[in-house]
């Protein structure tokens, strides 16, 4: 579903992502960490085709980020850390835009109980403007979900939810991953994200320092306790060799560097 080959950004003279490779098929949720500015927000912008990529190869559903860009963009819904939302547009006009564009079917029942989830439902004549922080981010998300994308983009979407709203965010992504959606989240949360992640995609100046599954992760930094400890092994170490642990033969160790 998302196949990103030797992904290279560069800004002005910096790589802020520098030979980024990994794949994720349907129905996996693949948590993506790694210290500011280590370049998760710009995989993502990359792979939305937000920004263009400096190098690499990118494909999803099918399509390749070069060849058909509006395609990809159709398959896949990006949310952003600090959702752009239209100041004009009120809560219902802004999934009406979405339902319209997309042509989702069964707009109002899907519309509601969106709304309904992510306790929104009494804001949906509220102007944009007039949204907490944590409302915008459900806004943001509701949008993202109303036209069932192939591919979740979710960039640090936990920021400014409340503990429903978190509990609530987490058990929808699970949902949306079991029904077929591949999902990318980014999070500093990382004892939040382990109950729904597959795989990880650890990044450090740019780099992958490990992608794989989570057994993967603990495979190679044997000793963690938790998802946080082998992530700061990940960050720190090289991973144990390969050879040395029972590594499955397929591509789960893909992009470790
Ligand atoms: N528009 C831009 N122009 C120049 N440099 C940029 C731009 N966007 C990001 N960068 C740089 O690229 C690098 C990666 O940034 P990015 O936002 O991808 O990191 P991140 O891992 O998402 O960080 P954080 O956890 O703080 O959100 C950083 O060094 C950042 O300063």
């Amino acid at each position: 579903m998302i196949e990103v080959q030797h992904l290279r950004k560069i800004y002005d003279r910096h790589w802020a992502v520098d030979g980024v490779s990994f794949q994720l098929q349907k129905g996996q949720v693949c948590g993506v960490v790694g210290e500011n500015g280590a370049g998760k927000t710009t995989v993502m912008r990359c792979l939305a085709g937000l920004i263009p990529a400096s190098d690499g190869s990118i494909c999803v559903a099918g399509y390749d980020a070069k060849l058909d860009l509006i395609e990809l963009k159709r398959r896949l819904a990006y949310v952003p850390d600090d959702p752009p939302l239209f100041d004009d547009l009120t809560v219902g006009q802004h999934l009406e835009m979405i339902g319209r564009l997309y042509q989702v079917e069964d707009f109002y029942p899907k519309a509601t109980q969106l709304l309904t989830q992510f306790q929104l439902l009494d804001k949906v004549d509220a102007g944009a403007t007039t949204l907490s922080r944590g409302m915008r981010q459900k806004l943001a998300v509701c949008c993202a979900y109303l036209f069932d994308p192939a591919v979740l983009l979710l960039d640090e979407p936990m920021t400014g939810l409340d503990p429903p709203g978190i509990r609530e965010l987490l058990a929808s992504v699970r949902e949306r991953a079991q029904a077929g959606a591949t999902v990318m989240i980014s999070s500093h949360l990382l004892p939040m994200i382990e109950g729904i992640c597959t795989h990880y995609l650890v990044m450090k100046r740019g780099e992958a320092k490990f992608f794989g599954t989570a057994e993967d992760l603990r495979l190679a930094y044997p000793g963690n306790a938790s998802l946080e400890d082998a992530y700061f092994a990940a960050s720190e170490n090289e991973p144990i060799a390969v050879a040395a642990v029972a590594m499955p033969t397929s591509t789960t160790m893909e992009g470790v560097v």
